[in-house]
């Protein structure tokens, strides 16, 4: 197994939500024990503890459902930046905060790619889309929109800041997704995302959907982006969201996944976001975050048989 040198960075953004809690995010992962998991594994481990936003300034949208747009313009601008800059430094594992934060991270995880000219991928494990501009949202949460911004969607131009590299959309795989807007179900098809529903995971089940995106992901040479909110998982194991929606990935199911990318080699940094402390039950779901990240990073039951047959 290589071993990778791992940089925390807690994002304890709450604002892009409709609820508090969720500031108290990257406390939750450091208490679940995440660094530990990470150097059980034989990673190097390096906690650059909380980032904080850039100065605000005042900014009126004429859309009035829209929340806290200045704060999260301040965070976005701060974390692109911050992102940039630990995409040359080793694999950030982002702790959030709420899933606003992808703004940031995509623009500049997007950006450091395009320097190193390969292409840039992004595995988005939801069970929302987050593809509102800030014209179309409609509960003005700014968390259900930070899709739409990274990937160059008109409508952020003067609020959020500019972006160096936009993401393609064709190189974006969603799993998981079971709640979808009706501005979003259009925009999504006509700008070519990838979106496996949970219709397709029980059809054809996660691991062929996720094998056909990671095989063009290394065709591609490509850098590979995870964010991982916690609804992807079903609510019933992952109760500490403030959006929960039933019928989620099932326990095996995301440690599939998370297995599946270890074993890909692919993943270059991750978000896990959207956890509130608040809502959980004895820190159970910010457990589960940390096993499923110890699983994409190594973690396995057994040994498998390697492709020549010896291990
Ligand atoms: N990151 C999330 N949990 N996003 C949920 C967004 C839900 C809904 N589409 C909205 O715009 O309000
Ligand atoms: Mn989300
Ligand atoms: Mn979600």
């Amino acid at each position: 197994m290589t071993s990778k040198h791992c940089i925390l960075l807690g994002v304890p953004l709450q604002e892009g939500t409709g609820r508090l809690g969720c500031d108290m995010g990257p406390g939750g992962f450091r208490a679940a024990g995440l660094a530990g998991a990470l150097q059980e594994l034989g990673h190097s481990v390096e906690d650059r503890g909380n980032l904080a936003p850039a100065p605000q300034r005042p900014l009126g949208h004429p859309n009035q459902a829209i929340k806290h747009l200045p704060e999260v313009v301040a965070w976005t601008e701060a974390l692109a930046e911050a992102s940039y800059r630990l995409g040359a430094e080793g694999m950030p594992i982002i702790l959030g905060g709420d899933h606003g934060l992808a703004a940031g991270t995509l623009s500049g995880f997007s950006r450091r790619a395009a320097e190193t000219g390969r292409p840039f991928f992004v595995l988005w494990l939801d069970a929302h889309p987050d593809f509102h501009t800030l014209d179309s949202t409609v509960s003005g949460n700014l968390h259900g929109c930070p899709v739409a911004y990274a990937t160059g969607r008109p409508g952020f131009e003067g609020y959020f800041p500019p972006l160096a590299a936009p993401v393609n959309p064709e190189n974006i795989c969603m799993i998981g997704i079971r709640s979808v807007d009706p501005a979003e179900r259009t925009a999504l098809t006509a700008a070519g995302v990838t979106v496996h529903d949970m219709r397709a995971i029980d059809e054809h089940g996660v691991g062929p959907l996720l094998q056909a995106f990671l095989k063009r992901v290394a065709e591609a040479n490509g850098v590979l982006h995870v964010s991982l909110d916690v609804d992807f998982l079903d609510p019933g194991i992952a109760p500490g969201v403030g959006t929960t929606v039933p019928g989620g990935a099932t326990f095996r199911e995301a440690h599939l996944i998370m297995e599946m990318l270890h074993d890909s080699g692919l993943a270059t940094s991750l978000d896990l976001v959207e956890l509130n402390p608040f809502l959980d039950e004895r820190g159970r779901t910010a457990l589960l975050m940390v096993d499923l990240v110890a699983s994409l990073m190594g973690r396995r039951v057994m040994d498998r048989p390697t492709r020549a047959g010896t291990a």
